[in-house]
């Protein structure tokens, strides 16, 4: 953080990935245009960010196919709010398309960007403010979170060694004899059984949650910080701070609320929409 000048007071910029097509949401369209409360759910996103003083502009990331974002958010418009359909196939293809559309409109290494998520639509400019008080002083900047409140519990090894143990019995009921073929083919079956006709995962393990947060946006890096940590490698990275962290950094972790959630699955549109109403 060195190379950022002394005494140049950086500003703050917002960057609202909305390329995703929402395929865990169920709905018959891209899910930030669901309307929640009245308004497309990205209208709801792009009001709270507005909201901000400190955020000099907000650029939506659209895919080049997108043809309702216009007709979603009718009031996104002046010259704070930009628009850019140059959406990647993953999250932070689509981020890391919009910082370069950011340098064109002149945003500095030295800014800061704000990521935020168009599906976090329950956000309110409270939590931002306190992101801003939190990094802006910050040699890395940092990210909204919530510390885990529940057990974990980890399903990936107990999947895996289901699978072990069913193919293990299959081989067995190949090499037996007739009599104690069926006895380890039962046993086969009944192994394959305890996974597919339920559909439910097991338990591997419990992780231990101390220490654990749940990552949520928006997340603030400076340009100039955070398009090498994208550029330096998109597989596997799932938020910005993922790639800031790959650097060798170690983002602040501000606390933020439940609401800020991201509507993903079916059932959060109805939670959304309801404290939506409740505001
Ligand atoms: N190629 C992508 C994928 C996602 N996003 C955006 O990233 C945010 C968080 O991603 P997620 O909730 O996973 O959205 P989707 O990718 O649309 O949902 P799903 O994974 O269920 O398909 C969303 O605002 C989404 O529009 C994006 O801009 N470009
Ligand atoms: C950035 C994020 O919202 C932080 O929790 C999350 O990682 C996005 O993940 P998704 O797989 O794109 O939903």
């Amino acid at each position: 953080m060195s190379d950022f000048p002394i005494g140049v007071v950086p500003r703050c910029f917002a960057l609202v990935p909305a390329a995703g097509v929402g395929s865990r949401s169920g709905a018959d369209r891209p899910k930030q245009y669901v309307p929640l409360a009245g308004q497309a759910m990205i209208a709801h996103t792009l009001t709270a960010l507005a909201a901000v003083p400190r955020i000099e502009a907000t650029l939506v990331v659209l895919s080049p196919e997108d043809d309702q974002f216009e007709q979603a958010a009718p009031g996104f418009t002046g010259p704070r709010s930009w628009v850019a359909r140059c959406g990647g196939d993953t999250r932070a293809e689509t981020v890391a398309n919009g910082l370069q559309v950011l340098r064109e409109h002149g945003v500095a290494p030295h800014d800061w960007v704000l990521v935020h998520d168009a599906a976090r639509c329950l956000l309110q400019p409270g939590w931002v403010d306190r992101l801003i008080d939190a990094c802006q002083d910050d040699e890395v900047g940092g990210l909204l979170a919530l510390p885990v409140a529940d057990t974990l519990k980890d399903a990936t090894a107990a999947t895996a060694a289901t699978a072990a143990t069913a193919a293990t019995a299959a081989t067995a009921a190949t090499a037996a004899t007739a009599a104690t073929a069926a006895t380890a083919a039962t046993a086969a079956t009944a192994a394959t059984a305890a996974t597919t006709t339920t559909g439910l995962p097991r338990v591997a393990s419990t992780v231990d949650r101390r220490g654990k947060w749940a990552a949520q946006t928006p997340q603030m890096f400076r340009l100039g910080l955070l398009a090498p940590a994208l550029a330096a490698g998109l597989e596997g990275v799932t938020d910005e701070a993922s790639a800031v962290e790959a650097m060798g950094h170690q983002p602040l972790l501000v606390e933020a609320s439940m609401e800020n959630f991201k509507v993903t699955w079916p059932a959060d549109f109805a939670l959304a929409e309801r404290l939506l109403r409740s505001r």
